[in-house]
């Protein structure tokens, strides 16, 4: 079954076309890692895809339902009850602890700060960050912060989870334990994963990788 896929998308800003009839397709359950040069639009495609932007023209499907013409309210509400997000630089909020942090998706999808938590706390566990949980992200290393970014993308158990160079901050040791982690989870509780990279090393981990070039999908290589 496909979870999430681009058909025929293009979207300039101004007069930049950043992508140019973009198609791709990610099944249920797959790991996919968009690749490709800079500025070459896989930041774009990501974020069509995951509805926080509009194409200009093609359509966005998740779970079989066209994505792109609903109101910006209700992808507002899909991105908050169905994806998860990860990015560069884990963007936790520096007021809250780390489990706060990571319950935070469930509390705004309306559950109660107590069940929050505990859904919250066995994921310090599952990612190597046994004691960290009452801690705010200032005081936490790059690649425990990013370990917390990650159990907030995943806590909620999105359909999707989408991750823009996740590891883009860390040293290759500390990015390669977050990749392990990440694939780990998300295989383990059947999430499918659109991953942006540029680092073949990262890429690796996902079921199959997909070249953006200029704009559009052009290659399809399997790992
Ligand atoms: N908000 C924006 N306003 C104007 N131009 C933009 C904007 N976002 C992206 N672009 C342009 O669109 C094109 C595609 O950008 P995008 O960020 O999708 O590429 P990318 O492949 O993710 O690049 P990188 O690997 O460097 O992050 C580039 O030419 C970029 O300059």
């Amino acid at each position: 079954m496909t979870a999430i896929e681009a058909r025929d998308v293009a979207l300039s800003f101004g007069e930049t076309p950043a992508l140019r009839g973009a198609s791709v397709s990610v099944a249920s359950g797959e790991i996919v890692a968009v690749m490709g040069p800079s500025g070459s639009g896989k930041s774009t495609l990501l974020h069509c895809l995951a509805g926080i932007l509009v194409p200009d023209s093609g359509e966005i499907h998740f779970e079989g339902r066209r994505i792109d013409t609903l109101s910006e309210t209700e992808r507002s509400a899909l991105r908050r009850d169905r994806f998860g997000f990860v990015f560069q630089f884990g963007q936790l909020v520096p007021e809250l602890t780390a489990e706060e942090n990571v319950a935070l998706p469930l509390l705004l999808s309306g559950v109660k700060r107590g069940a929050a938590l505990a859904q919250a706390r066995p994921w310090f566990d599952r990612l190597g960050l046994t004691g960290l949980g009452r801690r705010r992200s200032g005081e936490l290393s790059g690649g425990q912060a990013q370990r917390v970014a990650l159990a907030r993308g995943l806590v909620a158990r999105p359909g999707v989870l989408f991750a823009d160079e996740p590891t883009g901050a860390l040293d290759s040791l500390t990015g390669e334990q977050v990749m392990e982690l990440l694939v780990t989870s998300a295989r383990e509780q059947g999430t499918t994963v659109v991953l942006v990279t540029h680092d073949a090393r990262v890429a690796a981990y996902a079921d199959r990788q997909v070249i953006v070039r200029d704009g559009k999908v052009n290659a399809l290589v399997h790992s």
